[in-house]
């Protein structure tokens, strides 16, 4: 096919929501993802545990790892007070392209830094160049085995810190067992599993909360 899909995703945002309304981007994503192309965003029903996790952090800063089109992008930065943002980190060029403009047609580009490039590359540059002191929440939905990697650089980086929470999607399907051990028998961190289904499926899935306690 011509266009790629996450081109057409970017085509019925534009079709179907309204320009600086974040709510109706989300809207049209999932309308077109549960019943024209299913798609590997958050999704619903994932998405409003992301969104009440949001809202109990209530953070500053926010890094997300794995942009695709920006749509838990944009569900996190609706939710961020002025001055919060978010740094959304995605290393496919086509798929950045889309994503700014998904986030530009939400009006949420002034609560957004996407930064194009690899997870691994960035991370150690955080605090100097954006000077991030931590980060309050990280939402991992990067490649699944790249999760418990990233999450140790940011821990020898010193961008998690007491009382910064992980947000982890998709630990049962695709899986990320690795991870999920780590956080889960580490001393250092308080983890809780929250029960949902695959976006747009019902599949089991599931999102994981890590709190970091401090060394
Ligand atoms: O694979 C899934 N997500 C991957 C996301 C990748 C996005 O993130 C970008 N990315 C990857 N690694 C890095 C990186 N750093 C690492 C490399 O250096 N640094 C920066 N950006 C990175 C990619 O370019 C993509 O934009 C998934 C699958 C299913 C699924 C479930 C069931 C099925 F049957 C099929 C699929 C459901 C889900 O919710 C899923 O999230
Ligand atoms: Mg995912």
């Amino acid at each position: 096919t011509r266009t790629s899909r996450p081109q057409r995703i970017l085509k019925a945002v534009q079709r179907k929501a309204t320009v600086g309304d974040p709510q109706s981007v989300i809207t049209a994503i999932d309308h077109f993802c549960r019943h024209r192309e299913w798609a590997m965003n958050v999704g619903d029903e994932k998405g409003s545990i992301l969104d009440s996790v949001v809202n109990e952090v209530s953070p500053v800063t926010v890094l997300e790892l794995g942009t695709y089109c920006g749509y838990s992008t944009v569900r996190i930065a609706r939710l961020l007070p002025p001055g919060a943002c978010v740094i959304t980190l995605e290393f496919n060029p086509d798929y950045a392209a889309i994503a700014r403009q998904v986030i530009k047609w939400s009006g949420l580009e002034d609560k957004v830094q996407l930064v194009e490039g690899a997870s691994g590359d960035w991370i150690p540059w955080m605090k100097e160049h954006f000077g991030v002191q931590a980060f309050d929440l990280v939402f991992l939905d990067h490649w699944k085995e790249r999760y418990l990697p990233d999450t140790k650089l940011l821990e020898e980086c010193g961008l998690i810190q007491k009382g910064t929470v992980l947000l982890a999607d998709n630990v049962i399907c695709p899986g990320t067992p690795d991870y999920l051990e780590y956080v889960r028998n580490s001393p250092h961190y308080n983890s809780q599993y929250y029960r949902s289904h695959l976006e747009y499926t019902k599949a089991e899935d599931g999102l994981e909360k890590s709190v970091f306690l401090g060394y």
